[in-house]
C-alpha cells in the first residue's frame, strides 16, 4: 500500500520517510515512531488531535493525516507530503546563499507565511486545539510556497495547562517555564501542584511571534541553553524592560555592515542591512515596523492575556496594504520618522561601542578604535 522511497529526517521520537501511496495515488510522508520511544497515551493524543484537524473540513495550512496504522513495534502516521521540507532547513539554505551585498536566490514571502500560519493556528484554536510547539522546524513548505503547520505531537485539546515541560525552549512563552528552571522530578511535581494554569492559546501566540522573529533575523529571540537557564531569565527581564533596545542591540546592530557618522550615513547602513531572504520587506524600516507590531501584540512577557493574534494580523494587514503612492503620509521619510518615534533608541540602549550624538534626531556614531 505504501512504498518507502527515501529517508526525510530522523527526529527525537521517530523517523519520517517519503513514500508512494498506491491507494491515494500520490506521494505521502510516513512518520514512523518505535513503540519503545513513546507512550500509548501520547500517540493516542496525537492521533486524536490529527483526526479532528484532518476531518472533512481540513485546513490548507495544516499538514493532514491521511491514514494511521500500527504493528508490534511501530506506530505509523501517514501524512500529506510537503515537497520543500521545513522552514528551518529552508532558511539555512537561504542564509548560506546570501551575502550582505547580494540577496539569496531563495527568498521567502513573509506576508504569505504570516497569513497562512495565522489562519492555521486560528483554525486549530476554533476547534479547541492548541499546538504548543510552533517553531520553524514544524512549519512545512509545499512546492507552491504555501506553508503547513505540522507535528501536533505536543498539542492539547484544552485552553489551560500547567505542564511546564512541553514545547521547544527557544520558542516557548515565558509563563510555560517553571518559575525556578529546576528540572528535578520533585520540583516538576511541586510546580504542577502549585503553579497557576497558563493559557495554551496565548502561549501559541508567543511561539508564533518567536517563529516570525526567526524568519526575520535567522536567529532566535532568546537562545535558551539547557545549562544556562538563569541567562534566559536575565534575557527575559532585559527584553521586558525595553524590547526595542534589546532587539536593536542584539539583532540589528550586529547586522549593520559598516559604521556610520551622521544620520544620512545611518540610513544608508540600515538600507544595506536588508536581510538576505526578506522578499517583501522592501527596506529596513519595514523590518522595524514588523518587529514593533510583534512586540506590541504577540511578544508580551508578563501579561500573557494582553497578547492578541487578531490585533497582530490586523496591524500587519494595515501596514502591508498601505499604498505609499496613494497615501503620501506613509512615504519613506514618514517611515523613518515612525522608526525614531516608535523605537525611542536612547543613550542607555545603544551598545557599548556606539555613542549617541545629538543631531536633529538621535544618531549613533561608532567610536574610533
Ligand atoms: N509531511 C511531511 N512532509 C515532508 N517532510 C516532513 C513531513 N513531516 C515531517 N517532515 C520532516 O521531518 C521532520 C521531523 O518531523 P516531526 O517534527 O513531525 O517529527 P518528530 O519525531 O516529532 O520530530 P521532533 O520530535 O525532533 O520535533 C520535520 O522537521 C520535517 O523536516
Amino acid at each position: 500500500m505504501y512504498k518507502k522511497l527515501r529517508l526525510i529526517q530522523s527526529g527525537t521520537f521517530g523517523t519520517v520517510y517519503k513514500a508512494w501511496s498506491t491507494e491515494h495515488n500520490c506521494y505521502v510522508a510516513l512518520k514512523i515512531t518505535p513503540k519503545y520511544k513513546t507512550s500509548e497515551a501520547s500517540i493516542q493524543n496525537e492521533y486524536d488531535v490529527m483526526k479532528v484537524l484532518s476531518s472533512h473540513n481540513s485546513h490548507p495550512n495544516i499538514c493532514s493525516m491521511l491514514d494511521f496504522y500500527t504493528d508490534d513495534s511501530y506506530y505509523v502516521m501517514v501524512l500529506e507530503y510537503c515537497e520543500c521540507g521545513d522552514l528551518y532547513d529552508f532558511l539555512d539554505i537561504a542564509k548560506s546563499q546570501g551575502t550582505p551585498s547580494s540577496s539569496s536566490l531563495i527568498q521567502i514571502d513573509m506576508q504569505k507565511i504570516i497569513k497562512q500560519l495565522y489562519s492555521a493556528i486560528s483554525f486549530a484554536h476554533s476547534l479547541g486545539i492548541a499546538h504548543r510547539d510552533i517553531k520553524p522546524e514544524n512549519v512545512l513548505l509545499t512546492i507552491n510556497g504555501d506553508v503547513k503547520l505540522a507535528d501536533w505531537g505536543h498539542a492539547i485539546q484544552s485552553t489551560k495547562s500547567n505542564d511546564f515541560q512541553i514545547g521547544t525552549d527557544n520558542y516557548r512563552a515565558p509563563e510555560t517555564f517553571s518559575s525556578c528552571f529546576d528540572n528535578s522530578c520533585f520540583r516538576r511535581r511541586l510546580d504542577q501542584l502549585q503553579a497557576p494554569l497558563y493559557n495554551t492559546y496565548k502561549a501559541d501566540y508567543w511561539s508564533l511571534g518567536a517563529t516570525i522573529f526567526y524568519l526575520m533575523f535567522g536567529d532566535c529571540l532568546f537562545r535558551v541553553s539547557k545549562s544556562k537557564k538563569s541567562q534566559h531569565l536575565r534575557n527575559l527581564k532585559e527584553f521586558e524592560k525595553n524590547p526595542f533596545a534589546f532587539i536593536y542591540e542584539k539583532y540589528v546592530v550586529p547586522r549593520l555592515p559598516c559604521g556610520y557618522n551622521d544620520e544620512e550615513d545611518l540610513h544608508m547602513s540600515l538600507q544595506q542591512t536588508r536581510q538576505y531572504f526578506w522578499q517583501d520587506l522592501p527596506d529596513i524600516y519595514d523590518v522595524f515596523h514588523l518587529c514593533k507590531i510583534m512586540v506590541d501584540t504577540l511578544l508580551i512577557v508578563s501579561n500573557a492575556e494582553e497578547r492578541s493574534m487578531e490585533a497582530f494580523i490586523n496591524q500587519v494587514d494595515f501596514a502591508w496594504n498601505k499604498d505609499t503612492s496613494i497615501d503620501s503620509s506613509f512615504n519613506y521619510q514618514s517611515k523613518i520618522n515612525l522608526f525614531w518615534e516608535q523605537w525611542s533608541i536612547s543613550a542607555e540602549s545603544t551598545p557599548a561601542n556606539f555613542q549617541l550624538k545629538n543631531f536633529e534626531k538621535p544618531c549613533l556614531v561608532q567610536e574610533s578604535k
